[in-house]
């Protein structure tokens, strides 16, 4: 909760304040502390029962957090401005009335919103025209995503809250999702989604929060994730295919913690490429075509939760009452990070 009477209309669109779930003896979420502003367009990841599709329950009011944390929407209760209007929801689960049109479903929606849009302005920005007259129950996998997506866009909210959105879509079909998410977000409404494709997190969010067993590890752009991932990328090839001696040597190499060969061609992942590649040249040996990249985000997150396994962040979701983990914000921490 906000410390002095925010308005609704400065508030911020989600705020999370030592939030926490317990279930029985699982502590599903952990002392979730994060603001979302109007306009961001956020990712949520973290691997399965990271504690993604609770955090989403508390925000839209279907759960409530435990005693002493709490969830604001725009400055009141997520039931509130659920109630208002302000808020549209794609989740995974829940069916669809299967013996109506698309048309109808959708129609029903808006009527139904306390802010409505006109049903054919939603068809239109869901994709739907064209499939408008098609029986709800004949739609395929990704064609009723995009009926669902259509009824959280239904009214004029001012957040939209996504799980999973393109779950069952083509190539193509979440292409045009994201577009239509892309326009969501232009008339600057708040989207949080969650996914496990990385890439989609990548291309559409202007920031990333990692939940890893219920609690918050990363919060910050893609870039900043993968910046605190620190690793980075080296590939190149050698004159001939190296020999066993050879292969160790590489591993042995500085910062490196991974070795891949194909032939002469070599890839690593290296925690300190600098020192790595200097090495290398102190081996004698002549890389070619020598890349240094940075990696992708879909690495970045393997790295970052699996180095918080390592370091113990584990238990701390499953009963456990281990001391609070902070937030790595990259933002507040360029000077360390590499
Ligand atoms: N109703 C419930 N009762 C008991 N435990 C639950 C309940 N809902 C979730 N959990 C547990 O809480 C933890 C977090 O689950 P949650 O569904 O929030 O994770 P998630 O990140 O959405 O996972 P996924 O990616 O697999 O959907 C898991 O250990 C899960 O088993």
């Amino acid at each position: 909760m906000t410390s002095s009477h925010t308005t609704a209309a400065t508030a911020p669109a989600v705020e999370f304040a030592d939030a926490g779930k317990t279930y029985g003896t699982v502590k599903a979420l952990s002392g979730l502390s994060v603001t979302l502003h109007p306009g961001e367009t956020v990712a949520l990841l973290g691997p399965n029962g990271a504690g993604k599709s609770t955090t989403l329950d508390l925000l839209l009011g279907l759960r409530n957090p435990d005693p002493g944390g709490t969830v604001r929407l725009f400055g009141t209760s997520p039931r509130q401005a659920v109630t208002e209007g302000r808020v549209g929801a794609m989740l995974q689960s829940g069916g669809l009335m299967d013996g109506v049109r698309v048309r109808e479903l959708v129609a029903l929606a808006c009527d139904l919103h306390p802010r409505g849009h006109p049903v054919g302005q939603v068809l239109e920005e869901a994709g739907l025209t064209d499939i408008a007259d098609r029986m709800v129950g004949k739609l395929s996998g990704g064609q009723e995503q995009r009926v669902r997506f259509a009824l959280a866009i239904a009214g004029a909210g001012d957040l939209i809250v996504l799980d999973e959105p393109t779950t069952g879509m083509d190539v193509s079909a979440r292409r045009d999702f994201w577009t239509a998410m892309r326009a969501q977000a232009a008339q600057g409404r708040t989207v949080l989604f969650a996914t496990h494709y990385l890439e989609e997190a990548d291309e559409a969010a202007d920031r990333v929060l990692v939940l890893h067993r219920g609690r918050l590890l990363a919060d910050g752009s893609a870039a900043d994730i993968k910046a605190m991932a620190g690793a980075r990328r080296i590939g190149f090839s050698l004159g001939a295919v190296p020999d066993g001696r050879l292969e160790a040597a590489l591993r042995g190499l500085p910062g490196v913690s991974g070795v891949e060969l194909a032939g002469s061609a070599v890839r690593m992942r290296s925690a300190d490429a600098d020192a790595t590649v200097h090495a290398l040249y102190q081996l004698g040996l002549y890389p070619r075509d020598l890349e240094v990249t940075g990696l992708g985000l879909e690495q970045a997150f393997l790295t970052l939760t699996h180095r918080a396994e390592q370091h113990g962040a584990a238990g701390a979701a499953h009963g456990a009452s281990g001391a609070p983990e902070a937030p790595a914000h990259p933002s507040h921490q360029k000077a360390t990070t590499k």
